[in-house]
C-alpha cells in the first residue's frame, strides 16, 4: 500500500534535521533512500513510523495517520527493520519471528497454526530455515539481520520500512534479500529502504528518493535522479556513471581510482 509525507519538518529540540519534506509512495513500489550519514534517513523514517511523533505535517500510511492508531493496529499497517538492533531476544529465532504475528492474536492469545506457518514461511522465503532453532543471541550480526527481515514478513503489513537491511550480509546474502524485497514489491507491499550504495537502485529499485540538506533534493526513477553531478554533489566523491547490458543497468565508478598518472 502506500505512504503520503506532505510538508513534513522534525527537530531533536533546537536541532531542525527535516524540512518540509514531501514524498509520495504508491502501492506495489519500491523506493530507495539514499543520503549522506546524519542528513536524516533514519529520522524520517521515526516520522513514518510514528516512533518520532512530533513531527509537523501530515504522514499516512495506507491512508491513515499512524498517530491515531494503537501500537497494534499501526503493526497491521507497517513493519519495521531497525538500522541497529541491539540483540536482545534471548529467543529461538523461530520464536523472535513468530512475536511478529501478535497483531493478528488477541491480547491473552497465543499464536494459531495460521501464525506459526506464516513464520515458517517467512525463514524460508529468507532461506534461513536451518537457523529456526537455534537461540537468537547465538547467531552472527549478519545472520541476526536476516531473521529480522524474516521477522518483517511474518508481521503481515501492507508497508515495511527497512534501515539499511544488508549493512550487514555477505554479497550473495544481499543479491537475494534484495531481489526478494524486489518481488514483495511486485506482489503489491510498498517499500521503502536506505542504502549508502547508490548502484543498488538501478538493479533493484523503481524510485530513488534523495535526502540532502534536510529535505527532498531529488525523486524519481533511479536512471533521472542518480547522476554524475548528483553523487558528487551530495557525497563529494567524482565519479562516472556507466550503462551496462544496453543501459539495462548502471553503475557509479570513483573516476579518483582509475586515473591515470
Ligand atoms: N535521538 C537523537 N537526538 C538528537 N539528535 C539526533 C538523534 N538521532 C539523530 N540525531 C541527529 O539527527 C541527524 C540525522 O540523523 P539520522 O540518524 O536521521 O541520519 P541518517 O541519514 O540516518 O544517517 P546514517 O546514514 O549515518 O545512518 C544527525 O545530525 C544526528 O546526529
Amino acid at each position: 500500500m502506500s505512504i503520503d509525507i506532505e510538508h513534513v519538518s522534525f527537530s531533536y529540540g533546537k536541532h531542525q534535521v527535516l524540512r518540509d519534506v514531501n514524498a509520495s509512495i504508491p502501492d506495489g513500489v519500491l523506493v530507495n533512500v539514499l543520503g549522506p550519514n546524519g542528513v536524516g534517513k533514519s529520522t524520517l523514517f521515526r516520522c513514518i513510523l510514528c516512533l518520532n511523533s512530533d513531527y509537523e505535517g501530515v504522514i499516512r500510511v495506507n491512508g491513515k495517520d499512524l498517530r491515531d492508531l494503537s501500537v497494534r493496529e499501526r503493526a497491521r499497517e507497517i513493519s519495521y527493520i531497525p538500522q541497529t538492533h541491539a540483540p536482545v531476544y534471548n529467543y529461538k529465532v523461530r520464536d523472535v519471528v513468530l512475536m511478529s504475528t501478535g497483531a493478528d492474536v488477541g491480547i491473552f492469545g497465543t499464536p494459531g497454526r495460521e501464525q506459526v506457518e506464516r513464520a515458517e514461511q517467512a525463514l524460508e522465503r529468507i532461506g534461513i530455515g536451518h537457523l529456526a532453532d537455534r537461540m537468537y543471541t547465538h547467531i552472527s550480526g549478519g545472520e541476526q539481520q536476516l531473521v529480522l527481515i524474516a521477522r518483517a514478513l511474518a508481521q503481515n503489513a501492507k508497508t515495511i520500512v527497512m534501515d539499511e537491511p544488508t549493512s550487514a550480509l555477505d554479497y550473495g546474502n544481499t543479491v537475494r534479500v534484495l531481489s526478494c524485497v524486489k518481488q514483495l514489491a511486485r506482489e503489491g507491499l510498498s517499500i521503502v529502504q536506505s542504502t549508502h550504495q547508490p548502484d543498488q537502485a538501478f538493479l533493484f529499485a523503481d524510485k530513488t528518493l534523495v535526502v540532502y540538506d534536510g529535505t527532498v533534493e531529488a525523486y524519481g526513477d533511479p536512471k533521472d535522479v542518480i547522476t554524475a553531478e548528483l553523487v558528487g554533489r551530495i557525497y563529494g566523491v567524482e565519479v562516472e556513471v556507466n550503462s551496462l547490458y544496453g543501459d539495462k543497468v548502471r553503475v557509479c565508478v570513483p573516476t579518483s581510482e582509475i586515473r591515470e598518472e
